[in-house]
């Protein structure tokens, strides 16, 4: 049996509320079977980490929403990988992100869009939420929904600042995550499969 294909949940948390999404998003990882999520703390730089995402299939960006894009210590992150970068080192992996605030808007899509630009840089594929948006979209939706927020770009959550990691972001919004882990593994395997194929087309 061939390795299970690995995903990189590469995401930093301040106080533990986007580290509940991560962990959402890598479940959604493990529930394919053949795909194995690695969740990786970016606060720390070090050789497993680098050695990590440059054997990933997909990485999956994440960061908390701090004033209207990612937190300083993700962009630490961004701007180390400029040395895999220089290389393209990540050129065809998979990509996707998620983010999360305390305002229902907050300007989160300024820091996906900015998870977006960084794959872009790096020559990944994007891959999208690929929802319809949920709850106040349509006059009968309801906050449970799945996409509550209304992403298209990436999977979104709110954290209501008064509330602990033990209580946010909300179900809603880590089924949502969850949705994305397991989008971006079916994908990852599509693209195995796919390159398993093309690669006995030139060898036929
Ligand atoms: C420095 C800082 C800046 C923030 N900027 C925003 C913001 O621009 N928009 C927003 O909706 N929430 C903002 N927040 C709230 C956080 O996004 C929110 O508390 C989030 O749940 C924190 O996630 P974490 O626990 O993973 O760090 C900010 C919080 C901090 C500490």
């Amino acid at each position: 049996m061939s390795a299970p294909l690995s995903i990189v949940i590469a995401h930093h948390s301040g106080y533990g509320h986007t580290g509940r999404q991560a962990v959402a998003v890598a479940a959604g990882v493990d529930s394919l079977p053949g795909v194995r999520a690695d969740l990786r703390d970016v606060t720390t730089l070090d050789d497993s980490l680098w050695a990590a995402l440059e054997t990933a299939d997909a990485i999956i960006f994440g960061s908390p929403t701090y004033m209207g894009s990612t937190s300083a210590v993700f962009q630490r992150f961004a701007e180390a990988s400029g040395r895999v970068w220089a290389e393209q080192g990540w050129q065809g992996k998979l990509a996707a992100g998620f983010t999360n605030s305390a305002g229902i808007n907050g300007n989160k899509d300024n820091a996906l869009l900015s998870l977006a630009v960084l794959a872009a840089q790096h020559g990944m594929t994007w891959v999208s939420l690929g929802l319809l948006p949920g709850w106040a979209y349509t006059s009968t939706g309801s906050p449970d929904d799945l996409n509550r927020l209304g992403g298209f770009v990436g999977a979104m959550a709110q954290s209501s600042s008064d509330l602990g990691p033990d209580r946010a972001p909300t179900d809603s919004d880590l089924r949502t995550a969850h949705h994305l882990g397991a989008r971006v593994a079916r994908t990852a395997l599509q693209f195995a499969h796919g390159r398993e194929a093309a690669a006995l087309a030139v060898t036929a």
